[in-house]
This record gives C-alpha cells, structure tokens and sequence, in this order.
C-alpha cells in the first residue's frame, strides 16, 4: 500500500474525487492536505487537485505556488517522490517552476467542460505503465485556462527530452486540429519534468475512474503510481 497527501488550497475543489478513487476504489493509504502544511516526508505520493484555488485571481495557479506547502513540494520533489498536478495542480506546478511552459486562457477565451481525448505517448513513467503505447483514453477537461505555451527553445527541449507524456488525439488517434479542446501547442495535455516524477495533466483521470461515470480510462494514472511506488520500479502491464 502506497501513502498518497491531497493538497488542498482554498478554493480546491477536486479533491474528495481523488481520495474516493485512492482510498475506496484503489484501497490505498491516503489523506487530505492543508496548504499550511510544512512537511511532506510522510507521503511516498502528493497529488495536487483540480479546483479555482485563490479564485484563480492573477492567474489560474498564481497563488496557491506560493503558499507554505510549496517547499515541501519542492523538497519531496527533490527526492524523487512521485508529485502529480490535475488541472489546477498542473497550472501550480508550472508557476512553481517543477514543470516547463505555462497555461494560458483558452484559445476561444471560453471555459470548456467535457469529454475529450488524449493519446498517450510515453508508456516508461511511473504515471502511464498501465497503459499501451499510443492508447487513446477518454477523459473529461473542464477549465478555462488550460491552453499550453512554452516559448520555442522551451517546447523544443521539452520535445527533444520527451517530456510529453499525453496529447489531445481524435478517437483514432490522430492530432486534428477539432481535437484540441483549447489550442495547446503541439496538442500538449499531460508532461512530466526530465526525471520523470513529476507529472501534470489538464484532464481529471478521477472522474474517469468508474464506468458508471461513463468511462474508467483514467484509473490507469493512478494505478501505474501506485505499481511504481509498490514494486519500485516501472511495469508495463502487456
Ligand atoms: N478544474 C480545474 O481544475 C479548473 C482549473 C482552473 N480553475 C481553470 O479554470 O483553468
């Protein structure tokens, strides 16, 4: 069993759907995070969740980076503990600097809310082991700011190290310009930092977990975690 922190910033808003899915549906060791919390070191796991936290004021993000629990985020970081940002703990994670590019406003300025698709690209991270190697999943975005820039080194670099770990894909697979819910440069939904434990998406994986949500293609983020942080090592499941 694997001991996952939730943070949770005012104005979070996702996090009992990640404690349902780790707790009940996965059976693991998991808890809820104030963001005044200092020390992390008893987690093997932290999740940021989706939400609006500060009322996404200044920029979606902007100000929960700097709220106390960041250092320890840093710190466990730094480790090589497995940190994950949904939606809102991705757009943290960027202004915090633990992952490359920001996300700006969508490219249509409108908030869109969901179905979606997203192919995976890397299937050697401690996030995606569970999955096949271009599987397309089925996963709901709900955001206004979810649209991915890096500047052109940055997206570059991020490419070359391959660092993308999901894009926005039609049903089949391929990256039309219809897929791409908010204008993402190179249909970036999901990337990870260059050591690999560090992952965030703009998808919520937890409200793919159940069929009868409509679809369980998110379960496998969750269950490649907790096989990496059991087992020690990555596995692929085929
Ligand atoms: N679901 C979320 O996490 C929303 C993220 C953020 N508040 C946005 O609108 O972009």
């Amino acid at each position: 069993m694997a001991k996952f922190g939730i943070l949770v910033f005012p104005g979070t808003n996702c996090e009992i759907d990640v404690l349902r899915v780790l707790r009940y549906l996965l059976h693991q060791d998991a808890e809820l995070v104030w963001h005044t919390e200092q020390d992390l070191e008893r987690y093997d796991a932290v999740i940021l969740p989706g939400g609006f936290s500060y009322g996404d004021y200044l920029r979606a993000g902007a100000i929960a980076r700097w709220a106390p629990v960041i250092e320890a985020v840093y710190d466990i970081a730094e480790k090589g503990r497995l940190v994950l940002g949904i939606c809102n703990g991705f757009q943290i994670l960027t202004e915090a600097g633990l992952l490359p590019g920001a996300l700006q406003r969508n490219r249509h300025l409108r908030y869109v809310c969901g179905w979606t698709h997203v192919r995976v690209e890397r299937i050697d991270t401690p996030f995606t082991s569970a999955y096949r190697e271009g599987q397309v999943l089925r996963i709901p975005i709900s955001h206004g700011e979810g649209n991915f820039y890096a500047d052109p080194d940055t997206l570059a670099e991020i490419e070359k190290w391959g660092q993308v770990v999901l894009r926005y894909a039609n049903p089949d697979g391929q990256l039309t310009e219809t897929a791409n819910p908010n204008g993402s440069l190179h249909h970036i939904a999901g990337i990870m930092n260059k050591a690999g434990n560090v992952m965030g998406l703009m998808p919520h994986p937890e409200r793919a977990c159940e069929a009868i949500l409509g679809s369980e293609d998110g379960c496998g983020i969750f269950a490649s975690m907790i096989h990496y942080l059991t087992r020690g090592r990555v596995f692929h499941v085929d």
